[in-house]
C-alpha cells in the first residue's frame, strides 16, 4: 500500500482525521515517570496503546528523542506501533531539507532506519532536496507550506514577483506540490490549524494532496474551521494534536486521560465534516 492508501484505510477503519503527535518531554512526564529520559519509550507506548483505534496517523517528533540520546527508544517505539497498530501510518516529523546527497541519507534514516511511512520536509532548498525522498516507492513527504507558528508568514507570506500571477511563497509551494514536484503522487503539504483562511487557499490550489494540519489543542487552532477549510471526501487531512493529548493529565491516569482527550478531539473533527 502507498502512504496515501494507508491514510485512507486508517481514516475509514478508525473513523478519524486525528493524528496523535508524540512529543515526549521528560520534565512533563506524569507521576513516577517524571524527569526520566529512560522512560521515553514507556511513556509513548502507553499513549499509543491508549489511542491506536482512534487515529488516522501517529507523528513522532524526532527532536524530542534525539535531544535525550533516545534514538534507540524511537526505534523501539516505531516497532511497537507496527505491532499494535499495523493499520496506522507513521509520519516521522523531522523537517529535513538539504542538498541531494545528504537528503539521500536523511531519506534512508527516515524510511529504512526508523521504517516511517512519511516524513516532513522543508522545501526551502528546492526540488533537488526533495527528489531523493520520492525515490522511495510509496513513501509520503509533507512539505512545509503555511506553518502554524506566528513567524510562518515572515517568509511564507512574501510575494514572488518573479513567478506568474505573483503568488505568495506558500501559494507557490502548494502549486508545486499539486503539480510538477509530485512525481510519485505521495506529496502532501503542512498547513497550520491556526490559519484556516490559508488552509482554504491551499486547498483551492492543491485540491487532491493530503494536508498535515498541526495546531489544534495547545496552539489553540480551530478544529471545526480546519475541517471545513481542508477536508474533502477524496483528499485526506491529518489533524495533529500533541501536547493536549500526551499531557492531558499529570497523574498516573495519563493514558486514560489521553484516550478521553483523543476521543473528544476525534469526535469533534468527525462532526465538523457535516
Ligand atoms: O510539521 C509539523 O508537524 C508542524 C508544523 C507546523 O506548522 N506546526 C507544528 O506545530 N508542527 C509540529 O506539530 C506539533 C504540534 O504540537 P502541539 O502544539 O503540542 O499540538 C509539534 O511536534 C510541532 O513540531
Amino acid at each position: 500500500m502507498t502512504f496515501i492508501e494507508q491514510l485512507r484505510a486508517a481514516e475509514r477503519q478508525n473513523r478519524s482525521l486525528l493524528c496523535v503527535g508524540l512529543d515526549p518531554e521528560p520534565t512533563r512526564f506524569p507521576g513516577r515517570l517524571k524527569g526520566d529520559a529512560n522512560k521515553i519509550y514507556d511513556f509513548c507506548a502507553r499513549i499509543v496503546d491508549a489511542t491506536a483505534d482512534l487515529v488516522i496517523a501517529f507523528k513522532p517528533q524526532i527532536a524530542y528523542f534525539a535531544s535525550h540520546r533516545a534514538e534507540g527508544q524511537l526505534e523501539r517505539l516505531m516497532e511497537h506501533i507496527r505491532r499494535v497498530a499495523p493499520q496506522v501510518p507513521i509520519i516521522l516529523d523531522a523537517k529535513r531539507g538539504d542538498i541531494g546527497s545528504t537528503a539521500e541519507q536523511y531519506a534512508l534514516e527516515a524510511f529504512e532506519r526508523y521504517g516511517a511511512d512519511a516524513v516532513t520536509l522543508s522545501p526551502f532548498m528546492g526540488f533537488d532536496s526533495v527528489a531523493p525522498y520520492l525515490k522511495h516507492e510509496g513513501k509520503g513527504a509533507f512539505l512545509l507550506c503555511r506553518t502554524s507558528n506566528p513567524g510562518g508568514a515572515d517568509l511564507q507570506g512574501q510575494r514572488l514577483a518573479s513567478v506568474e500571477g505573483e503568488p505568495l511563497l506558500y501559494e507557490h509551494v502548494a502549486r508545486l506540490a499539486q503539480g510538477p514536484w509530485n512525481l510519485n503522487g505521495q506529496l502532501g503539504l503542512v498547513v497550520g490549524a491556526t490559519y484556516p483562511a490559508e488552509i482554504e487557499r491551499v486547498r483551492a490550489l492543491a485540491p487532491t494532496v493530503p494536508l498535515l494540519i498541526p495546531g489544534v489543542g495547545a496552539q489553540g487552532g480551530d478544529a471545526v474551521a480546519t475541517v471545513r477549510a481542508g477536508w474533502r471526501e477524496d483528499a485526506p487531512i491529518v489533524v495533529n494534536s500533541s501536547r493536549a493529548i500526551c499531557y492531558a493529565s499529570d497523574g498516573d491516569d495519563f493514558a486514560e486521560a489521553a484516550r478521553r482527550e483523543a476521543t473528544r478531539t476525534r469526535d469533534g473533527l468527525e462532526a465538523a465534516k457535516g
